[in-house]
């Protein structure tokens, strides 16, 4: 793997356009077309496009995606020393295999470690950033306009953001949004979060896309000096997320009660409507958007802990059990959540699951998850809901998933992802269960599926009814 600082097509744009291309490295622009559709400039004109542009040696190593390259214009020169930061570098992105990529830094001075991810969502980086279910992972954004709007103090999904670092393409610009109320930049800072801008967050992609998320170091040291060797020993060495328990990190340490509703234009978050029904949510890295959206469709929510056990859950006397979103493995947070949330099943109390919520409710039902080779993480997710037909447009982030061959007879699969097939819900058929892997919340992302909430209340009517 070579390092990724510019894509080919930054080079061209940089140097003018394919006819200048052509004309400095002295080829024709057929040659010019074949290194666009390789995304690979040969090395030999390397020299030409230096003298062009101004670029050092490692900031022109164009990525050649692995299922992608043209053989005849494949890269015929070794990868440049990439141990040596090129001029200008302030930050580095060290995966677990010894790759180092370049770049600018930004955010904090520090370094972090975690799974390196992808998400596609094209506006809503700040409610990414806080989603609590980003605990353990750096967020490559494939959208290269990360900053842009700036920070501000309502678009936050939790109190202190969990996501360990995040790489983007361009470096952060002024803000430009009557929203804001800080830089990105000063806000990343205020919670030591580290960013890195400049590098080839395509290829990056491409690079997750074909052998699943590496493992990584993204580094950005006060005194500009990198210690290779112990950044990939420490990337190397991160156990990676299968088999961690993370809810416990970012779950709320008691109980609280949550009141805000949605929020609207001009008006901010609402207060909460009359509250019809007792709802206990159970935090293991809640977003804030599903406890208003609990709120908004009439419910009285009381968060407990992730270790909450089932007596504690029950001793609320709620109407219905929420089980929230969250980071990590979850047959590592099923060892204690799978007991309580069996007792819960057994009270005969309505249950409804989101994300993390919805693949322990898959255990506690019997069945079993597994780790995707490629999560989905985004804002424009397409879902079908097999009992409808229709399809759903989500906002996603989960890097595990049900697995629907594991399931029993008696719990029905609801929901699919149209992208890769995968289990997106599922129903109990002989008691009031049922969980989506999507987000319903959204922030960020369409609101398509916001008939869930609605869907949960109802089943808790019916079962008060009953
Ligand atoms: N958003 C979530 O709840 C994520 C669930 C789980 N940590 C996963 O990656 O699949």
């Amino acid at each position: 793997m070579t390092p990724v600082m510019r894509s080919v097509e930054d080079i061209i744009a940089l140097m003018g356009g394919p006819e200048a291309v052509a004309e400095r490295c002295g080829v024709g622009t057929e040659a010019v077309r074949k290194w666009r559709q390789a995304r690979a400039i040969p090395a030999k004109h390397w020299p030409a496009v230096i003298a062009a542009t101004g670029l050092s040696l490692a900031e022109l190593s164009p990525s050649t995606p692995p299922s992608e390259p043209s053989p005849e214009t494949r890269m015929s020169a070794p990868a440049p020393q990439t141990d040596q930061p090129p001029a200008g570098a302030t930050a580095a992105l060290v995966l677990g295999d010894g790759t180092v990529l370049w770049g600018l830094g930004f955010g904090a001075n520090t370094t972090s470690t975690g799974e390196i991810c992808f998400n596609t969502g094209m506006t809503g980086y700040q409610e990414t950033l806080t989603d609590p279910s980003y605990a353990g992972q750096i967020i490559t954004f494939t959208f290269p306009h990360i900053g842009n709007v700036g920070a501000n103090a309502e678009d936050v999904e939790s109190i202190t953001p969990a996501a360990r670092g995040l790489v983007v393409k361009l470096d952060l610009t002024e803000p430009a949004n009557y929203r804001a109320t800080r830089h990105l930049d000063a806000w990343l800072k205020s919670y030591g979060i580290p960013g890195i801008a400049g590098i080839d967050t395509r290829a990056l992609t491409a690079r997750i896309r074909d052998g699943g998320a590496p493992n990584g170091v993204l580094a950005f040291p006060a005194d500009g000096r990198f210690d290779l060797p112990a950044l990939k020993a420490q990337a190397a060495g991160w156990p990676g997320l299968e088999g961690m328990d993370l809810a416990k990190e970012v779950t709320c340490r008691q109980s609280y009660q949550w009141s805000e509703g949605l929020w609207a234009w001009g008006q901010g978050y609402a207060k909460a409507p009359a509250k019809a029904h007792k709802v206990v949510a159970i935090d293991y890295g809640a977003k804030h958007n599903i406890l208003r959206c609990l709120a908004d469709a009439g419910c009285d929510v009381t968060v407990l802990p992730a270790t909450a056990t089932a007596e504690e859950i029950l001793a609320q006397n709620p109407d219905g059990v929420f089980l929230s979103n969250g980071p990590g493995d979850p047959a590592a947070t099923g060892v204690y959540a799978v007991p309580a949330i069996q007792g819960v099943l057994a009270s005969g109390k309505p249950v409804f699951g989101i994300c993390l919520g919805h693949q322990l409710l898959a255990l506690a039902l019997g069945g079993k998850t597994f780790k995707l080779d490629r999560g989905h993480r985004g804002a424009n997710q397409p879902v079908k809901d097999l009992a409808t037909g229709r399809v759903e447009i989500t906002s996603q982030n989960h890097g595990f998933a049900v697995d629907e061959k594991s399931l029993p007879e008696s719990v029905k699969v609801t929901h699919i992802s149209l992208f890769d097939g995968s289990n997106e819900g599922i129903a109990a058929t002989d008691r009031p269960a049922f969980s989506v892997q999507y987000h319903p919340e959204a922030s960020p992302g369409p609101s398509d599926s916001h008939y869930l909430f609605r869907r949960f209340v109802e089943m808790i009517e019916q079962h008060k009814a009953a």
